[in-house]
């Protein structure tokens, strides 16, 4: 499997094409824009999501209500385009143009890129490094999350910490639909209104928040992803899928950090087996061993940074006239550590529907399913 995705921040649209998935796989509207509509969400974002309703057209590789097996395009519309018309249009006319941005904002993507590309309006850098690109990947991303729970793997996310507030209340499957109620995707009431506190006191400084997300899946079989290359180690690669979304700067499988504290004895989960099946009563390794799944369950927790756009601006240069100045200030959100969870599910996601595909191959759902249950029958009796 593999996909693009193409569209600037204040273009017309983002587009993806995604190819490899089989066909037969139940598919429409109602699998991806709830899941557009949460990355929207939670408390702490800017004015530019109330501007957005986003929606996924599906444009080829689906036909009533099943993929073809053909690419899959997606168009995800910018409604804010219409205020930015002439100052994104690509054709010439109008230089400089209108929201030029040459104070560079330490901690985004301006000097560096601007330095890298050699554009000197780094509009022209933000505008692709934006987070807006990320519609367009959970977009594909929840086709991949479809495709999963047809295999019968589920996920969830939640805020684990934000603006260093932690939820102390313990993540449980049965209650995931109060994670999807609550507007800091957290089970803890009581942190949550501290959250909410942080975050206004934040917006009152000028300042912005980061934070820590934690996305489980269940239901996964045995031996997604191998030991036998660097690159084929499923741990690796959610790392990088994790990390290639814009803010992530950590990610730690299973409670890695606390477990390089303690002696191989408390961190190792001990293996039984019990009732025709191989079972684990603890989980320290957050699922994966050696790159490749071992039927537990997946746990990961990745760290965000705080918001680059400070409307009270850390010191910069102007890269035109290179005298001092204060960064550039955006119109941005407070925080989007919410909002992060859903992204990083999805992102996810489409790493283990690659693993899956992988693994038991299959250019039909049915051929998919089959497989994947021969493979669960001989993981238990093995
Ligand atoms: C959902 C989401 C929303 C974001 N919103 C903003 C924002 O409003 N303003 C901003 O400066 N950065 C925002 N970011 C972060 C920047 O896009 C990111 O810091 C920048 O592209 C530089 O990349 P890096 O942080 O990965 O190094 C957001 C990130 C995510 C995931
Ligand atoms: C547009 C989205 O997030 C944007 C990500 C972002 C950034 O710099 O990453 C900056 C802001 O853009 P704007 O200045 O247009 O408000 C966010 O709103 C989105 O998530 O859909």
């Amino acid at each position: 499997m593999r996909y693009l995705t193409a569209g600037e921040s204040h273009g017309p649209q983002l587009t993806a094409i995604v190819e490899g998935l089989p066909s037969q796989l139940p598919l429409s509207r109602a699998d991806i824009d709830p899941w557009l509509r949460k990355r929207q969400g939670g408390y702490g974002r800017g004015r530019r999501m109330v501007i957005e309703t986003d929606e996924a057209q599906i444009m080829s590789g689906v036909r009533a209500g099943r993929t073809t097996g053909a690419p899959i395009t997606l168009v995800i519309e910018n409604r804010d385009h219409r205020n930015w018309t002439e100052i994104m249009s690509p054709e010439t006319g109008g230089e400089p143009r209108k929201k030029a941005l040459t104070d560079a904002r330490p901690g985004h993507a301006d000097l560096t890129g601007g330095i890298k590309y050699r554009h000197k309006d780094l509009r022209d850098v933000l505008e692709r490094a934006s987070a807006r690109e990320t519609a367009a990947r959970v977009a594909v991303g929840s086709i991949a999350l479809k495709l999963l729970s047809e295999l019968g793997v589920e996920g969830a996310n939640f805020v684990a910490s934000l603006g260093g507030i932690e939820a102390q209340e313990a993540f449980s499957w049965a209650r995931v639909q109060e994670i999807e109620e609550s507007d800091l995707r957290t089970l803890d009431v009581d942190a949550a209104a501290r959250m909410r506190e942080r975050i206004d006191q934040a917006k009152k400084d000028g300042d912005t928040l980061g934070g820590i997300l934690e996305v489980r899946f269940r239901g996964l079989p045995v031996g997604l992803g191998s030991y036998v290359h660097w690159d084929r180690k499923l741990d690796g690669r959610i790392a990088q899928a994790c990390l290639s979304v814009q803010a992530m700067k950590g990610v730690e499988i299973g409670r890695a950090f606390e477990n390089a504290v303690e002696p191989g004895s408390r961190v190792h989960d001990a293996v039984y087996y019990r009732e025709g099946t191989y079972a684990r009563d603890t989980n320290g390794a957050g699922g994966l061993e050696a790159g490749m799944t071992n039927g537990e369950e997946l746990i990961v927790r990745v760290a965000m940074k705080p918001i680059a756009t400070l409307m009270t601006p850390l010191p910069t240069v102007n890269v035109v006239t290179h005298e001092a100045s204060d960064a550039a200030r955006e119109r941005s959100d407070t925080t989007a550590v919410p909002a992060a969870g859903v992204i990083l599910q999805t992102v996810i996601g489409w790493v283990l529907a690659e693993a899956m595909l992988e693994k038991f191959g299959g250019d039909t759902l049915p051929e998919l399913q089959e497989r994947v249950a021969a493979a669960r029958a001989f993981a238990r009796a093995y």
